[in-house]
């Protein structure tokens, strides 16, 4: 029994185990039992468990394998690098630029898989490795050239680091960060444009604090949100088989803004010849807001519909639904009593926030416009807040009741900072680590931590 692929299709292993079986029966007084293939399966899996799980090795890491191996198969057809994501953080926008490059290609598109192979993570790794060889093409020159393959999910997976490391421990490793809070922002954008039913019902704010007790549909969104942000947790199970020469960490807010310089940084990297001169190749596209491919003629060739969406940004997000509602109240009810809340710092100074912690965002978020205490502060634009809660949906009260609206959104990146601050920290100590710069995004948040 082997979980290597039986790479000669050779029918020598077979003949011995009959024979030697033969040879046992014949010789001894042991009773031999078998079973069809299927059920000897189960039943070998029944006293080894651990052993279900295959781990493809490449080949022609073996010679003895290499050499019994059919001629028509060859270890070409496997990346030298791998995009692992995570998901929204420009990992499409990287593959576009990467493929300008002339001795750079990826893996093929096929209808079975979409946009993405996925091999590492999930089941596709059971369909074994000529499925997964099967999307590569041939490059014209196997030296020079590079294979990759992007899946933004491998990022976050328990078994691709292992997997990866077992059949192409050589292979370089990019990932891109951003953000965790935005890019949860921007999965829970993408849900809702692919019709998941769980981001259409709920609004992002009861996505990401919604407690154990919800319904499966809307926890399991809160996951995929949520779990990729622990960056530096998925980092280290990478670091764990893969050396931290062969992991390139890029900033994605500087593949958005400067993407020719982060280019550059890749290609030094991966050691791709020849240097390509990506300043005169990209150009920023101002009706797309993103930096795209400059063609010939002058026109660009940017990412589609799906990448670089259109959507509110976090903090205008309008609240919705029943539980939105509620805490709209509560905001409101602070507000009425404001001495409670508002406690001068000093005669003149600005205020600073009090109360409860729970209503903290809240009222850090609204204190711009109510930096001096406002002398009724159950009117918003001379408006009684009741009266504008009351009556009319939510989403006709936002020119009036802005200042609420604001300060309701405002707190899911506050819950966000606070629910990563520790990720986050863990993440600078291993970009210290490892010697690298932090984000700007980063050092912004570990100020928001002091
Ligand atoms: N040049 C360029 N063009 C378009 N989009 C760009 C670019 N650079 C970075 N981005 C950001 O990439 C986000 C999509 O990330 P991914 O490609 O990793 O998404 S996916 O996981 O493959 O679905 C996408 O997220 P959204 O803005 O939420 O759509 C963009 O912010």
């Amino acid at each position: 029994m082997t979980h290597l692929s039986n790479y000669g299709n050779d029918r020598l292993g077979p003949y011995t185990f009959v024979h030697l079986a033969d040879f046992v029966h014949s010789c001894t007084n042991l009773r031999l039992q078998t079973l069809p293939p299927v059920q000897l399966a189960r039943k070998y899996f029944e006293l080894f468990p651990e052993q279900r799980d295959p781990l493809w090795q490449n080949p022609c890491d073996d010679k003895r394998h290499k050499d019994i191996w059919s001629r028509e198969k060859t270890c070409d057809h496997l990346p030298k690098f791998l995009i692992i994501g995570p998901q929204k953080t420009g990992t499409t926008a990287l593959c576009l630029f990467l493929l300008m490059h002339p001795s750079v290609a990826s893996s093929l598109p096929s209808p079975q898989t979409l946009e993405e192979v996925q091999f590492f993570n999930g089941n596709n790794y059971h369909k074994g490795l000529d499925w997964y060889m099967a999307f590569f093409p041939t490059p014209p020159n196997a030296t020079t050239d590079f294979l990759f393959e992007k899946s933004a999910s491998y990022f976050h997976s328990e078994d691709a680091p292992k997997r990866a490391a077992s059949l192409v421990p050589k292979a370089k490793i990019i990932t891109i960060l951003v953000d965790p809070s935005d890019r949860a922002y921007s999965w829970y954008q993408h849900q809702r444009s692919h019709g998941d039913p769980a981001a259409l019902r709920f609004d992002f704010h009861e996505v990401v604090t919604t407690g154990q007790q919800a319904p499966p549909d809307l926890l399991a969104l809160q996951r995929t949100c949520l779990v990729p942000g622990w960056y530096a947790a998925h980092l280290e199970r990478w670091l764990a088989y893969f050396a931290a020469s062969q992991l390139l960490i890029i900033d994605g807010q500087q593949l958005r803004s400067s993407p020719a310089a982060v280019m550059d940084e890749t290609q030094k990297f991966l050691g791709v010849t020849p240097h390509y001169n990506y300043s005169r190749a990209l150009t920023f596209d101002p009706q797309k807001g993103f930096w795209c491919q400059l063609l010939d003629g002058g026109k660009t060739k940017c990412l589609g519909k799906s990448k670089g969406r259109k959507y509110p940004p976090m903090d205008s997000e309008v609240a919705r639904g029943a539980p939105a509602r509620r805490e709209l109240a509560l905001v409101t009810s602070r507000l009425r009593s404001p001495r409670r809340h508002y406690e001068p710092r000093s005669s003149r100074g600005p205020r600073r926030c009090g109360g409860r912690s729970r209503t903290q965002p809240y009222l850090m978020a609204v204190r711009p416009k109510l930096r001096t205490r406002p002398r009724d502060p159950c009117r918003l634009h001379g408006r009684p807040v009741s009266g504008l809660l009351r009556g009319r949906g939510l989403r006709d009260l936002v020119p009036r009741a802005g200042d609420l609206l604001l300060a309701f959104a405002f707190q899911s990146r506050t819950f966000l900072s606070s629910y990563y601050r520790d990720h986050n920290v863990e993440l600078a100590k291993l970009l210290h680590r490892l010697g690298q710069p932090l984000p700007a995004w980063l050092r912004q948040e570990l100020q928001k931590a002091r």
